[in-house]
């Protein structure tokens, strides 16, 4: 059920007004529904029922602190890349236990801390990562638990920044050498194989890929069981796309059914590390219009919101569905370029959309929630964004607007001679 509404004319996030919020907090805003994220999360533990499992939400997505309470009380692991989603998710009240530690290039210092609080397990990403870890864990006494991130070098059929699984991609390990790098980690003391683990991209519609993935992933199982190596967990990664405009993405039940079927008796753990289908519909981004500029040729709506808050339109040239946050009904209908204050061409949220837009109006970027807030700069020495969290009638600030001051705190001048 979409959690973003119109209500008597007006854009609400469940029972809470956007304008309301808007005027109270000011723009641009970022806005995150809490009973969005539980349903889209629920919808992956619900598939896998009584399938053994573990969902680790990607940290990376939207790695508010609020985010994170909401889902680590629905029972989520995590999926994190750096010592700080760490950090971020036990200050959010998340199991370490439940955590599953990825990325290319971790560093000692991350390992020994991972280690420290237990995390479940690291999913590594090449050999020499292996011998660091085994060296970083013996040292502790410790043995960490691994999975190696296969790339099993099929297209993901998404955009090519966001595609991992390709050979091409500096993700993984090469499928056709993984079991030799497993035997090794096999017999590096400081490590204990738990799993095989594949992530091949982002903002997949098509369940097509992810099973060719699956194919592949089994036969290289086998493989490891004739060389004595036992997989007890089979992490399958995230990148589950979602609708912004008229895309028709598999649904998290579709995807568990068609993964369910293809394994038939091999019962393994699975765990999935899901991001935007979790966050991106549950969340906007609000902005305000401040100047309208009427050229000859093309019509722009300066906008208070930028690419330094929501990069997606500028990097990938993402399209993200606009809508006014009150019908203006006064106003005629344009064909606008929205575009922000910042210098550069490349600053717009939004290209040739038909909107009736009068200066002072109220849009909503929509799908926002995902890649939105944690890809901030703050380019042109614009503070980041306040976030808001609604729950039903409540709207709850779980991210205070960046204050100027605090954007330079902690330079300094050169001495004076
Ligand atoms: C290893 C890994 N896991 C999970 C994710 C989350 O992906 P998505 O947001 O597409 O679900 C990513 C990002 O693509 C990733 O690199
Ligand atoms: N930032 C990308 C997704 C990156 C996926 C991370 N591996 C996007 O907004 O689409």
């Amino acid at each position: 059920m979409p959690m973003f509404t119109y209500q008597n004319g007006v854009l609400h996030a469940e029972q809470v007004s956007l304008a309301a919020l808007a005027s109270q907090h000011g723009t641009p805003l970022y806005v995150y529904s809490r009973t969005a994220l539980e349903q889209h999360f629920n919808a992956y533990t619900k598939a896998l029922g009584e399938w053994p499992h573990l969902v680790c939400y990607a940290v990376k997505a939207n790695s508010n602190l609020a985010v994170l309470n909401v889902l680590a009380q629905q029972g989520a692991g995590f999926d994190i890349v750096s010592l700080g989603e760490l950090e971020r998710v036990l200050a959010a009240g998340g199991d370490p236990k439940k955590i599953v530690f990825s990325g290319v290039g971790k560093q000692a210092h991350e390992m020994a801390r991972a280690l420290e609080v237990g995390v479940y397990c690291f999913n590594v990403e090449s050999e020499a990562e292996l011998e660091r870890l085994s060296a970083v864990a013996t040292e502790r006494g410790q043995v960490a638990h691994v999975s190696l991130r296969v790339n099993p070098d099929v297209d993901a059929q998404t955009h090519p920044y966001i595609s991992t699984g390709l050979k091409d991609n500096k993700f993984g390990v090469d499928i056709n050498e993984a079991p030799r790098v497993y035997a090794k980690a096999a017999s590096l003391p400081g490590l204990e194989v738990k799993g095989v683990d594949c992530h091949i991209g982002s903002q997949l519609t098509e369940i097509r890929p992810f099973l060719d993935a699956l194919d592949r992933l089994l036969v290289l199982i086998d493989t490891l069981a004739e060389q004595g190596i036992i997989i007890e967990h089979l992490d399958l990664g995230g990148g589950l796309g979602v609708q912004y405009r008229d895309e028709t993405p598999a649904s998290a039940e579709e995807y568990i059914a068609a993964v369910k079927a293809r394994l038939g008796e091999r019962r393994f753990k699975l765990i999935f590390e899901p991001g935007r289908s979790v966050a991106a519909n549950a969340g906007v981004f609000l902005t305000r219009v401040e100047y309208l500029k009427l050229n000859d040729h093309k019509n722009f709506a300066i906008i208070d919101g930028a690419m330094n808050d929501l990069i997606r339109p500028a990097l990938y040239s993402a399209w993200q569905d606009i809508k006014p946050v009150v019908e203006n009904s006064d106003a005629p209908l344009r064909t606008y370029d929205l575009v922000g204050p910042v210098c550069e061409t490349g600053d717009f949220l939004g290209k040739n959309r038909d909107l009736a837009l009068s200066e002072g109006d109220l849009l909503a970027v929509m799908s926002a929630g995902a890649y939105g807030f944690v890809m901030a700069s703050n380019y042109n020495t614009r503070g980041r964004a306040a976030e808001i969290m609604v729950d039903g009638t409540q709207a709850h600030v779980v991210r205070e607007r960046e204050t100027i001051a605090s954007l330079y705190a902690g330079e300094s001048v050169l001495p004076a001679n």
